[in-house]
């Protein structure tokens, strides 16, 4: 089940330096969210803590609230783990688990949520998750065989086929193709699309062309200045944000003026 999103008032430290700053935003189910800006202004920071995978680094922090269908992220019951099964997450570079078999990468993240799953029930999870990555037909020969065998793009099609296994109800995605040919980016954008009929999807992109090919909604996050933390600075729907912006900082940066 898709879930919307709502940020408010974020701010994300790692240690003292403050990297994202008071950062409110709507994020809706079954749309595609791209977020965009230049080097550094804390996109990628800023999606790691909407499952709190950030905290994976020591001291970095978060105060504001990240609420994922009423219920706040950061509250004080709240299990990390179970967050991450919520939302799952597509990193820029494919990485399977590199000894695992196709199948067994698929089926890691069902083993450790169903410990007593029947393999009749595991082969079938497997297999409609491969088919929702659209990699099923490519690999339904070689289930077996290691998942660090594929090509690189179908390896990020495994990695999001291991994403949606365990049926989360947002998929965050870092720059899932920058490491990626023409062909495998088409392939993944493809998928994106198909993918958000059930999922909340919230992408980083370098790739202007690609924020406009697959997202509903675009965010345009900036450095306040030099050395200073980033912010939000206009989101809005993304032929608007990108043709007819609010903000002259967003005008510059989708005309290619700096970034
Ligand atoms: N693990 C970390 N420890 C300390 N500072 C970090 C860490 N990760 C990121 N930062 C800092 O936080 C700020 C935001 O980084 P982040 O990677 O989120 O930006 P970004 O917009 O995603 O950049 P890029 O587009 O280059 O990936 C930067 O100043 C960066 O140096």
């Amino acid at each position: 089940m898709a879930t919307r999103i709502q940020v408010s008032g974020l701010d994300i430290h790692y240690d003292r330096f403050l990297a994202v700053q008071d950062v409110s935003m709507d994020i809706e189910p079954r749309q595609v969210t791209a977020l965009i800006g230049p080097s550094g202004c804390g996109k990628s920071t800023l999606l790691r803590s909407l499952n709190r995978m950030h905290e994976l680094v020591p001291g970095a922090r978060v105060s504001g609230k990240v609420v994922l269908d009423g219920q706040d992220l950061y509250g004080p019951d709240v299990d990390p783990v179970r967050v991450r099964r919520h939302v799952g997450m597509v990193f820029q570079r494919p990485n399977p688990f590199p000894t695992m078999s196709v199948y067994d990468n698929v089926a890691a993240g069902l083993r450790l949520n169903h410990r007593r799953m029947p393999r009749s029930e595991m082969d079938g999870r497997v297999e409609r998750s491969l088919r929702a990555a659209n990699l099923w037909t490519e690999v339904r020969d070689r289930l077996h065989r290691p998942g660090s065998g594929l090509s690189g793009g179908q390896q990020q099609r495994l990695c999001i086929a291991r994403a949606i296994a365990v049926e989360p109800d947002v998929l965050l995605m870092d720059e899932p193709c920058s490491a990626l040919d023409p062909i495998s980016t088409q392939a993944i954008e493809d998928l994106i699309l198909d993918l958000k009929s059930s999922y909340t999807i919230v992408i980083v992109t370098h790739n202007m062309q690609q924020a406009q090919r697959v997202s509903d909604t675009t965010g345009f996050f900036n450095l306040r200045a030099a050395g200073e933390p980033g912010v939000l600075v206009e989101m809005a729907d993304t032929t608007t944000l990108f043709t007819r912006p609010a903000k002259q900082a967003t005008e510059d940066y989708v005309s290619g003026r700096f970034g």
